[in-house]
């Protein structure tokens, strides 16, 4: 079931809180949002399920506008962070409570309710307390909860925070499958970048009350909208210089230049960003413009710390045949990808690939 919001905003006690939401999700969607504490993203949700009322907008359920329906006329479900599940309830019991309340015949119920138990693999489990579950089992309740409401739509509201860091992973795949199997559009709240970019078909990336980019999770990744949405995705995170146009090159440092393709305005003040893993490094202290401060040797890559001229710190990830120590003189000789941003607004202007580096140019070789 397709969900779009138009213009759709909230304001609390004349404080606004979410302006100017736009996005189209589609049937069978998983669509993600995105974005750190207090940008709003629980507040989207609940409007979305009818908990809340929107200030501004419209909200369209299946193509009809649903800004007053009453949150059980939706024909959505919804699973949070806490479970919500009741103590004292058998798992089975906890399934059906919403069914029940529904007044569904129950030949229908106990089909609905066995087929989401299975679903979720708690077939064996039906008869225990929430309290004899672990966090996994109880979130999978929770789930089959969901299921058994039969609801087109799904809204999650950082489901998974709870769980430890391996099983959250693993549950992660666990809901894309179900989510895939089960054909339903789900969308899903979440401050966590890594679940963002690998559970959702799409991200919505919010900050300051504003959405800063709605796209697939590759394309946040290498074509960012603004410093923000680069700086949020990707650890270790991009590295941001202050450089100046000098003859088209953008110069971070007087050992620092990197060259641009582009007509730049002399003089003028560029925001600079650089993946860890775009740097491109050679060990050799001749030419070099930076030290190395740390070193981690991770198995298959190097994460390292360095100083530029100018006491900026920077980050640097390598492949595990360099052979780097702290104290070591380097030297940046380019970048797979440079993404400018400008100075006052922050926005990406532009980006370019193979970006070489050339301290020559200044004259410090
Ligand atoms: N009932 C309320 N009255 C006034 N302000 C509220 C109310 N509920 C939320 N807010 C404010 O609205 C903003 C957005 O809150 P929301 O809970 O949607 O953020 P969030 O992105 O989900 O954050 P988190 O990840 O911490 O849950 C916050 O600044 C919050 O303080």
């Amino acid at each position: 079931m397709p969900i779009s919001l138009k213009n759709v905003g909230k304001v609390y006690d004349q404080t606004s809180v979410l302006e100017d939401v736009n996005v189209e999700i589609k049937d069978g969607e998983f669509f993600v949002i995105v974005g750190p504490s207090g940008c709003g993203k629980s507040t989207l949700l609940r409007m979305i399920a009818g908990l809340i009322p929107m200030s501004t907008g419209d909200l369209l359920i299946d193509n009809e506008v649903a800004n007053d329906l009453p949150p059980k006329e939706r024909n959505l479900s919804m699973v949070f962070q806490s479970y919500a599940l009741f103590p004292f309830m058998s798992v089975r019991d906890n399934v059906a409570f919403g069914l029940k309340a529904r007044r569904m015949a129950t030949d229908e119920i106990n089909k609905r309710v066995t087929q989401a138990i299975d679903t979720v693999g708690l077939t064996d489990l039906g008869g225990r307390k929430p309290s004899e579950l672990s966090g996994g089992q109880r979130q999978r309740v929770a789930l089959a909860r969901a299921i058994a409401s039969d609801a087109k739509v799904c809204l999650m509201d950082e489901p998974l925070s709870n769980l430890d860091a391996q099983l959250r992973a693993k549950m992660r795949l666990e809901l894309r499958e179900l989510q895939r199997q089960l054909g339903i559009t789900v969308i899903y709240v979440t401050h966590d970048q890594v679940e963002a970019m690998t559970m959702a078909d799409r991200v919505m990336v919010l900050n300051d009350h504003r959405v800063q980019q709605i796209d697939v999770p590759i394309s946040i990744y290498n074509h960012p909208n603004n410093e923000f949405v680069a700086k949020f995705f990707g650890t270790p995170q991009i590295n941001l210089f202050n450089a100046t146009a000098n003859h088209d090159n953008l110069q971070v440092t007087d050992d620092l230049v990197f060259s641009s393709r582009r007509l730049l305005n002399d003089g003028e003040s560029y925001r600079v960003g650089i993946r860890p893993g775009d740097l491109q490094v050679k060990v050799d202290s001749r030419g070099a413009n930076a030290r190395v401060i740390s070193v981690s040797y991770l198995g298959d890559k190097v994460v390292a710390t360095a100083r530029l001229k100018n006491d900026q710190e920077i980050r640097l990830v390598l492949d595990n045949q360099v052979t780097l120590n702290a104290d070591d003189l380097i030297r940046i000789t380019g970048a797979k990808t440079m993404y400018v941003f400008d100075e006052q607004s922050n926005q990406l202007i532009f980006q370019e690939e193979e970006v070489i580096s050339d301290g020559a140019t200044i004259g410090t070789i």
